[in-house]
């Protein structure tokens, strides 16, 4: 996806100031940077979530697959299938884990029967590192699993309807250190299928699951490069007071 000179308002208040950037397809791209700098209300323009909040306006522009994601004919439903999101605090639907998976490949009409409808799930799921722990349970409801397997469901959800782009926004600070291990594993095997973008307060984690770091400061890019070059040998002074925790 290329993001070109994207600047977002909320009301007269400007969150994000001429935000350019390449999210490769083959690459974990990372979002860091101080809390309030625009890193969540910047992943929610990939897949134009920032619709859904009164007063949130976003210029610039933004494709994928060299198409214009605001444009008018753009369908958001089918948008918000190719570039799916994971939450924060996983939002599993009060319903069976078998209907979670199976919710949005229904709808988009990507089952031919009920046995390939079957099947999408069980591969969701299995992608997601989650079908060994639920294959005898798939009509308990999504929201009895431990948080970390609501996580993995929320991505197994995602994954159904076969996205290209997966985006994430802090979806391992609700979980604890056992279940974070797992999400990030699991970002591993998925790398290469989908593009994946994760915005972290977890610096440790930028650097262990993605290959590309964006450091964004108050609203605007700062530096955005290889993970490597960004914790090793950032160009800019603020992106070193960041990851050095002068200040963040
Ligand atoms: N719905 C909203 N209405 C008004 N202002 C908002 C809204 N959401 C975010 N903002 C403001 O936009 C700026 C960027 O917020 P955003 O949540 O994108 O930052 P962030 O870097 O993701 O922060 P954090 O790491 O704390 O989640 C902040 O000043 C915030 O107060």
């Amino acid at each position: 996806m290329t993001a070109s000179r994207v600047n977002v308002f909320y009301g007269d208040k400007q969150a994000i100031r001429d935000v350019s950037i390449d999210v490769r397809q083959e690459d974990v791209t990372a979002f860091i940077g101080p809390s309030g700098c625009g890193k969540s209300t910047f992943l929610r323009t990939l897949n134009r979530m920032n619709d859904t909040i009164a007063g949130a306006r976003v210029e610039g522009d933004i494709r994928l697959d060299g198409e214009d994601i605001y444009a008018r004919a753009m369908d958001v439903v089918q948008l918000r299938a190719r570039v799916g999101m994971v939450f924060q605090k996983p939002n599993p639907f009060p319903k069976s884990i078998f209907e979670n998976v199976a919710y949005g490949p229904r709808i988009h009409g990507l089952a031919r029967s009920k046995a390939d409808l079957g099947q999408i799930v069980e591969r969701s799921l299995v992608r997601a590192g989650l079908w060994g722990e639920v294959k005898d349970r798939l009509h308990d409801s999504g929201t009895a699993l431990s948080g970390g397997q609501q996580q993995r469901l929320c991505i197994a959800r995602a994954i159904a309807v076969d996205p290209e782009v997966i985006l994430m926004d802090e979806p391992c600070s609700a979980l604890d250190p056992i279940a974070t291990a797992r999400i990030e594993e699991l970002i591993h095997e998925l790398r290469g299928r989908y593009a994946i973008v994760i915005v972290t307060h977890n610096m440790q984690q930028a650097a262990r699951v993605s290959q590309r770091t964006a450091f964004f400061h108050l609203g605007q890019l700062v530096e955005y490069g290889d993970t490597s070059d960004i914790f090793t040998n950032p160009r800019e002074e603020r992106t070193k007071d960041y990851i050095t925790g002068r200040y963040g």
